[in-house]
């Protein structure tokens, strides 16, 4: 049974007629500018034309092989068609297409990921020059191995050895124990004849901490195993089950002293250690990937915005009013508090994504000629808002499937793969809570240096002692942001004294860190989430002269809704440190109320702005044209159980059953 499609559907055509807004010029702010989106829809309509990118069957319904050759098969077909059209891998990251056609875990990601970052930020020249072109023509495919069975976060703790023997001038690596076994890394299994080692390094019987180390793993003609080297893949997991993460062990398996990634750190020829400039320089992949996850994180958000609006202004239930027809989810006050805010949030973290990018490239440029200096910034920043992006998509993308009943919970919707791949974003790449530790250790460091008298980098200067008190009326954006960082600097400071007053009483610094480090985790938090609301602040004011004023409107508004919405969820903190009374979020709870209602007649148009097609989506719920009860409905005929009437399983089972006598 199949009908006609129509061009929309009568409530999304009545949605899209409310539009106030210039859609195009909002997408253009989302890609960056008008060229990039012509860019991205340049690569759109290539990837749309290549048929051999598209699944035959859904992934749900392969064995776990099959998943993975399905995807490897789509993921070589995207590289060779991007570089056959001139365009690069790069191209379809930062535009997110490519990956999206890709997207259950795909089995190049690494390596055109971390595999070639780390050959572009830890080599010398002489590595660079052999390395990268390979790594870049796919001659060798590799993968990020840091990770093992018993150390993920503590990359101090690693287990796995590189010990220089300078007779031969070689690395010997060495698991010494089943806890030393790399463990997770993406592609590492069955893809990868390569891979960047993160060893402890040893030298002459003393250990030098962890190093790279570039490693082959596989024969480049056979793709068999090499000797000393023990490979495989690590079984099902909760989503990205199309990647072949993988284990990995080695017995006194020897590499040359040329393989250590030398551009930080050295290792003579005759066994002496030359310092990097910073110590932690050799973390410089993982600092560059998470300042890639906060992109990757608001796009996935912003699929399921996408699929849970549009879902949301078609689907008709119950009684507002008794007697009258039955609405459109959408205009329930409760279902627009579950997904506006996390619009607004969409909106934020592309801004907030896009000035961490300027502090890493400036933070780069810096690095090239030695300084040193902006590195904890970037960390601290890159740390936080990997760990407020993922947070936030995950339980934004949890809510959007919630939001959708029933529906958001099939396959089809396609919201439980969006979320079971961004879940692991909250573990991979530093987990969330151990990230805010590290901001946390930034901001206590920053307090004092600030009683000190010193003066504080950009991102922290508001927590300077004596801050000069805000002019802003409280209720404006500015006021309110002001406000919220007032909420930070109490948190901060209440934390140092708590830390000061367990040391006092005996404790040592460290044990007063682990006592104090739920508020610290929170404080690392509120400080992330008051960057993030500045800088949505200054992006839509800057834009304010540039757009039309359509367009600056449902900016405007999605940027108050974002700050009304923190201030309520930190009104406990505000009153506390009397940053606002009670008279004035009773107002700010209104307000709040009264924006849902105003951008809930957008709202579709919005979604529609971030330009995300159907084929991308992948949703039955969140089509342009709202035909979503016959989509699912198809959809549940392509299941194999409906290939027969009666399966096998009513014969062997079933039957027997109710023959029994029980
Ligand atoms: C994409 C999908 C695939 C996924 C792939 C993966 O998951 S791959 C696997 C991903 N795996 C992970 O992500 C593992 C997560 N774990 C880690 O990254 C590290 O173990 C750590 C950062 C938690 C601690 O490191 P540690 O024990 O070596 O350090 P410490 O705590 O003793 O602090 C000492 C000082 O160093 C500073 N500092 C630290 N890092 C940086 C930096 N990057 N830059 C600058 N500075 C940095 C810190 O602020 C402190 O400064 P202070 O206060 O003294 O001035
Ligand atoms: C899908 C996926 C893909 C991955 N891909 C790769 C890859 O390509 N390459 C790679 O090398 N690795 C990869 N990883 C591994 C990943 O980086 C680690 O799992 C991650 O760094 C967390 O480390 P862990 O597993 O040891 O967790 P643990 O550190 O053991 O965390 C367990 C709990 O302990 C807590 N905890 C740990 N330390 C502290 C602390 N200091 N203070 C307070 N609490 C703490 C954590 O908050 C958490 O609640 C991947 C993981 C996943 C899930």
């Amino acid at each position: 049974m199949s009908v006609v499609v129509p061009e929309c559907c009568d409530d999304l055509k009545r949605e899209r007629g409310r539009c106030l807004f210039n859609k195009e010029e909002l997408t253009n702010i989302l890609d960056g500018g008008p060229k990039l989106t012509e860019k991205r829809r340049r690569i759109e309509k290539m990837l749309i034309n290549t048929p051999e990118l598209f699944d035959d069957v859904s992934p749900d319904y392969l064995s776990h092989e099959d998943r993975y050759s399905n995807e490897l098969r789509k993921a070589t077909q995207l590289m060779t068609t991007l570089e056959k059209n001139g365009f690069t891998y790069n191209d379809a990251v930062t535009t997110g297409t490519g990956l999206w056609l890709l997207m259950d875990g795909n089995p190049l990601s690494l390596h055109i990921s971390m595999f070639l970052d780390t050959i572009k930020g830890q080599s010398n020249p002489q590595q660079l020059q052999e390395w990268l072109p390979l790594a870049e023509k796919f001659k060798i495919i590799g993968t990020y191995a840091q990770t093992e069975l018993g150390h993920g976060t503590f990359v101090r703790g690693l287990e796995t050895t590189a010990t220089y023997d300078s007779t031969t001038k070689e690395f010997v690596l060495h698991s010494p124990t089943i806890t030393a076994t790399k463990w997770w890394p993406g592609a590492l299994g069955k893809t990868s004849n390569h891979a960047v080692v993160m060893a402890q390094l040893y030298l002459g019987g003393k250990c030098y901490g962890p190093h790279i180390f570039m490693v082959q793993l596989r024969d480049l003609e056979t793709h068999r195993t090499l000797p000393g080297i023990v490979v495989g893949e690590i079984g099902p997991r909760l989503g990205m089950n199309s990647n072949d993460n993988g284990f990995l062990q080695f017995n006194h398996h020897r590499i040359p002293l040329t393989n250590m990634f030398m551009k930080h750190s050295q290792v003579t020829e005759d066994g002496k250690y030359v310092k990097p400039l910073h110590s932690k320089l050799s973390y410089g992949t993982m600092v560059q990937t998470r300042v890639g996850i906060v992109y990757h994180a608001s796009r996935e958000l912003s699929r399921a915005l996408i699929i849970a609006i549009r879902y949301s202004a078609v689907r008709h239930q119950s009684e507002m009013v008794p007697g009258d027809p039955e609405p459109q989810i959408l205009d329930y006050q409760t279902q627009q508090y579950k997904l506006l805010p996390h619009l607004a949030s969409f909106f934020a973290l592309r801004f907030s994504a896009r000035a961490l990018l300027e502090v890493f490239i400036g933070t780069s440029a810096g690095l090239g000629s030695g300084k040193m200096n902006m590195l904890p910034e970037l960390h601290a920043l890159s740390s936080g808002l990997k760990a407020v992006a993922t947070n936030d998509a995950v339980k934004g993308t949890d809510i959007c499937r919630l939001a959708c009943g029933g529906h958001g919970y099939l396959s089809s919707s396609n919201l439980p793969r969006i979320y079971t791949a961004i879940a692991a974003g909250i573990t991979y790449e530093g987990e969330n809570t151990v990230l805010f530790l590290q901001v946390a250790r930034y901001l206590i460091k920053s307090f004092r240096a600030s009683s000190q008298g010193q003066t504080l980098p950009f991102s922290v200067s508001y927590l300077r002692v004596q801050p000069p008190s805000s002019h802003a009326p409280l209720m404006s954006d500015r006021g309110l942001v002001d406000a919220l960082g007032a909420g930070v600097r109490w948190m901060v400071g209440e934390a140092e004294r708590r830390l000061q007053q367990l040391v006092d009483s005996g404790h040592s610094p460290h044990a007063a860190w682990n006592a104090c480090s739920v508020h610290l985790v929170q404080c690392a938090d509120a400080h992330t989430r008051y960057y993030i609301c500045e800088q949505f602040v200054d992006a839509v004011s800057k834009l304010g002269e540039t757009v039309s004023s359509g367009v600056h409107e449902v900016l405007r508004q999605l940027c108050r809704l974002y700050i009304l919405h923190r201030v309520i969820q930190t009104a406990g903190i505000l009153l506390r440190c009397g940053a606002v009374d009670g008279k004035a979020l009773t107002s700010i709870e209104e307000e709040e109320c009264h924006l849902l209602a105003t951008l809930r007649i957008q709202a579709v148009s919005i979604v529609d702005a971030i330009d995300i097609k159907d084929v991308f989506l992948k949703s039955t719920l969140g089509a342009w044209d709202g035909n979503v009860y016959q989509r699912i409905y198809e959809e549940a005929q392509k299941s194999p159980l409906n290939k027969s009437d009666v399966t096998q399983g009513y014969y062997q089972y079933l039957r027997p059953l109710m023959k029994a006598n029980l």
